[in-house]
């Protein structure tokens, strides 16, 4: 037995070297292109100080292929090799740019009669591609076509590959390999030796490894039906649905990358990730980078996507159910339609000024009614003007009559300012003596053109107008929203009284001018009033001229300029508003008030949307449905189902199968890959004292596993939650049940099933997800309330 394990031993390093043989190779090849680069650079700066613009533009371009090959090149990628394919000889004997044979079947004769047959190419798969100084493949990029394979092929439809290998490097060293047989009834020999075959598969490799905080590349090990997915065309809209595991999220920032690369010039317009929490950002942000993309994607959480309506910062509390249900759904848009016209009608405090008829006016002794009390100045009703040394009025009737006839049709409110300024100017005209003094239509037009520029240059006229027709911002009539009487005339036949009064309520937190923490739901809502009200135009400051400039994507390769990647990312994401691709990951939650603010960042976009419904909050899918079909127009979908769970083992699988059951009857769970052979454990508060019990789990958790732990609670003990774990260090992390989505952790506690379940109307498949986010060990703590048996099991999660 010792000397088996000896020859495997001998066997695996030796096959270790031959890698390292070839990573050698093509570091070789890199440092040499590398010089190729720093030499191109110094020349670019040489031919720039000649000046001429032929020069200039020259010096331009060789600045760009430089500065790619600097910043790839000098790109620190951890496992920069990762993979690699035998293949048999393919049926055509062409080859695709990258070197590479295109075939993807076996020719005739690739296998001898006694099943015997020979390697005929090998192809190394890495992040980038390598090419030697013969332009033969030295790495194959891994979005390349001919890398499709290393994905693609299974032991059941193994195409030309014989044998699939992963390699694990670090930097420079070769650390490990790991192969699939994927025709095991060939005797295949490479360069006349046998072909070995090195441990038991990658994916199993991979799926054991301890959690961080951050997620990392699938990149080594891509399964053929999420390969499907990445490399499918981006015609339209790609949707993907999947359970929780299935690797949703993975391969839609991999179809990122893959996108990128295939066609740059398209997505240089941008692609945005859309993801429901900033945790599920932080926890994601970091894996395009690893495949070497960054500039051109903006992951942004759901809460912080309109930077107009929420500043940089973003959202991160969130509204109880109820709210939540009214602020996310459709009907919400007619509300806000009203409330968007009706905001520029402002009762305020003013009514009680100095205006003889008791009457709030301009113009004339009692105009200054604008700051006077508390509050928004009120709404004048009286505009008087003098012209032609006499006094000329439009009265509140007149007023009314004229807002209505400006507001007539769907034009966004600020816009409409010029045409009420028209309109005043028109009615004033009217009713002065100046009209009809002519009947030569010239001097006619002429009176009226001095008339108009000397009404409203005049103080009166433009505080009338600036107080009878402001510039409304969203928060400003959010803010408004908050006066239950304003709102209730706004929401008429829309919503009932009581969804009336906690709307008003839940915006009682800002201030007049919108100022205060805004909610998840908040963020939507002001991104439709942004649109509903329009932002009047205004010039630009002109940006100092740069050559770089004209050449896009430059700033992103040049390393050494002041702005780096990550800053220019977040400056071109929050400049950006519309994109050339949409991605939406968790898709099932989005609201439909948060499908009309993706929707208006990707009206010519191509999208990717991912997601499960068995996990969604959102408390009436169908509406939802609707909601995405209507922000995607007629453009034709491709559907996809990812069917494998790569997170969960079997045991935790089972366990999560039973809400699904009761959750959404019927639905179906992905299969788990792997089983552990440990089983969920179930505890019940000891003592009456949930703080202690839970601590103990979390810390008996933490010398379990290498990784992280991660508690679920109902979303009102949060912060509860956060104290009872504080002294637990780093590896644990405290979460609300709507902030577990999309995360994991090697292992989680999850703390009343009950409570979680109850919290909201989808209730049960939030509890679906808290129960699907440990890869390795699960404990359920259960209180009272969970009705738990002997043996700890609570009601909800017995057969
Ligand atoms: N082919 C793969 N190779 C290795 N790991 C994989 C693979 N596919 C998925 N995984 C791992 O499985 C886990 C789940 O993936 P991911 O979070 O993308 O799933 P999901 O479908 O988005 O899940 P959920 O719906 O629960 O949010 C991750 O740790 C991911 O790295």
């Amino acid at each position: 037995m010792a000397a088996q394990d000896a020859a495997v031993d001998s066997l695996r390093d030796r096959e270790i070297g031959v890698e390292q043989e070839h990573l050698d190779r093509v570091y070789h090849r890199l440092e040499e292109k590398i010089h190729e680069a720093e030499f191109l650079m110094d020349d670019a700066v040489k031919r720039g100080q000649v000046g001429t613009p032929g020069a200039l533009a020259e010096r331009d371009a060789q600045v760009f292929r430089a500065g790619i090959h600097l910043n790839r090149l000098n790109s620190e990628f951890e496992d920069f090799l990762f993979g690699r394919i035998d293949l048999l000889l393919g049926k055509d004997g062409e080859r695709g740019p990258d070197g590479a044979y295109t075939s993807v079947e076996p020719a005739d004769d690739a296998v001898r009669g006694d099943s015997s047959a020979d390697i005929a190419e090998t192809l190394h798969i890495g992040r980038i591609g390598v090419l030697d100084s013969d332009y033969a493949p030295l790495v194959i990029d891994w979005r390349a076509p001919a890398a499709a394979p290393f994905y693609r092929s299974t032991p059941k439809d193994p195409g030309r590959v014989v044998r699939r290998r992963v390699i694990r490097s670090k930097g420079r060293r070769v650390l490990g390999v790991e192969d699939d047989l994927m025709r095991p009834e060939l005797t295949a020999y490479l360069g006349g030796d046998k072909l070995p075959v090195i441990g038991d598969g990658a994916l199993m490799a991979a799926l054991g490894q301890a959690r961080s905080h951050t997620m990392r590349d699938i990149v080594s090990s891509i399964q053929a039906e999420q390969d499907l997915v990445i490399r499918a065309p981006a015609a339209s809209v790609t949707e993907v649905s999947g359970g929780p595991g299935t690797g949703k999220t993975a391969v839609a920032l991999h179809r990122a990358a893959y996108l990128l690369y295939q066609d740059r010039r398209r997505y240089a317009g941008g692609i945005l990730v859309v993801s429901p929490t900033p945790l599920l950002v932080a926890y994601t942000e970091g894996v395009l980078p690893s495949l070497g993309e960054e500039g051109q994607v903006a992951i942004r959480a759901v809460g912080s996507l309109s930077d107009e309506a929420a500043g940089v910062e973003g959202a991160t509390t969130y509204d109880e159910p109820a709210v939540a249900r009214i602020k996310g759904s459709s009907r919400m848009l007619q509300v806000l339609r009203k409330a968007s016209r009706g905001a520029l009608e402002q009762p305020g405090t003013a009514r009680r000024t100095a205006d003889p008829d008791g009457q709030l006016s301009f113009g004339d002794e009692a105009d200054e009614t604008a700051g006077s009390g508390e509050g928004a100045p009120a709404t004048p009703t009286r505009l008087r003007v003098v012209a032609f040394g006499a006094r000329v009025e439009l009265n509140a009737d007149e007023l009314h009559r004229i807002r209505q006839s400006v507001l007539g049709g769907t034009a966004p409110v600020n816009l409409l300012r010029p045409r009420a300024r028209r309109m005043l100017l028109d009615a004033l005209w009217n009713k002065s003596s100046g009209r009809g003094r002519y009947t030569d239509p010239e001097l006619a037009a002429e009176l009226r053109s001095s008339f108009d520029e000397d009404v409203s240059t005049e103080t009166v006229f433009l505080d009338f107008l600036n107080a009878w027709w402001p510039e409304l911002t969203p928060r400003g009539v959010l803010a408004a929203m908050a006066d239950e009487k304003r709102l209730g005339r706004w929401a008429r036949r829309v919503l009932n009284q009581g969804e009336v009064r906690r709307l008003a309520r839940s915006l009682k937190r800002l201030d007049r001018e919108g100022n205060g923490p805004l909610s998840v739901h908040d963020v939507a809502v002001l991104d439709e009033l942004q649109t509903l009200l329009g932002t009047p135009h205004r010039p630009k400051k002109k940006r100092e001229f740069d050559p770089l400039d004209q050449l896009t994507g430059l700033e992103e390769l040049m390393p050494q300029r002041e702005e780096t990647q990550r800053e220019r990312a977040e400056r071109l994401a929050a400049e950006r508003t519309e994109y050339a691709h949409v991605i939406v990951d968790e898709a099932q939650d989005l609201t439909p008030m948060q499908w009309r603010m993706v929707g208006r960042r990707g009206r010519h976009a191509t999208w990717t949307i991912v997601g499960d419904p068995a996990q969604s909050s959102w408390s009436d899918p169908d509406e939802a449905a609707r909601a995405r079909d209507e922000a995607l127009g007629s453009r034709p979908r491709r559907r996809f189902t990812l069917t494998v769970n790569y997170r969960n083992p079997a045991e935790i699988a089972e366990l999560a199968a039973k809400v699904l059951t009761l959750a959404m009857p019927g639905m179906e769970s992905p299969s788990a890959v792997r089983s552990t052979g440990v089983k969920p454990r179930f505890e019940t508060v000891r003592d009456g004292d949930l703080a202690a019990s839970v601590r103990e789990e979390a810390r008996r958790l933490l010398a379990e596993v290498d990784g992280t732990v991660g508690v679920v609670v109902a979303m009102n003990r949060r912060a509860q939650a956060r104290e009872w774990l504080a002294e637990l260090g780093e590896r644990v992390v405290a979460l609300g049940s709507l902030e577990a989505k999309g995360l994991e952790y090697d292992a989680t506690v999850v703390v009343s099933p009950a409570e979680i379940a109850d919290e909201s109307p989808a209730g049960l498949r939030v509890l679906y997800v808290a129960l699907t986010r440990a890869t390795q060990q699960l404990t359920v703590v259960s209180g009272e309330r969970d009705l738990p048996d002997e043996g700890g099991v609570p009601d909800l999660l017995r057969d």
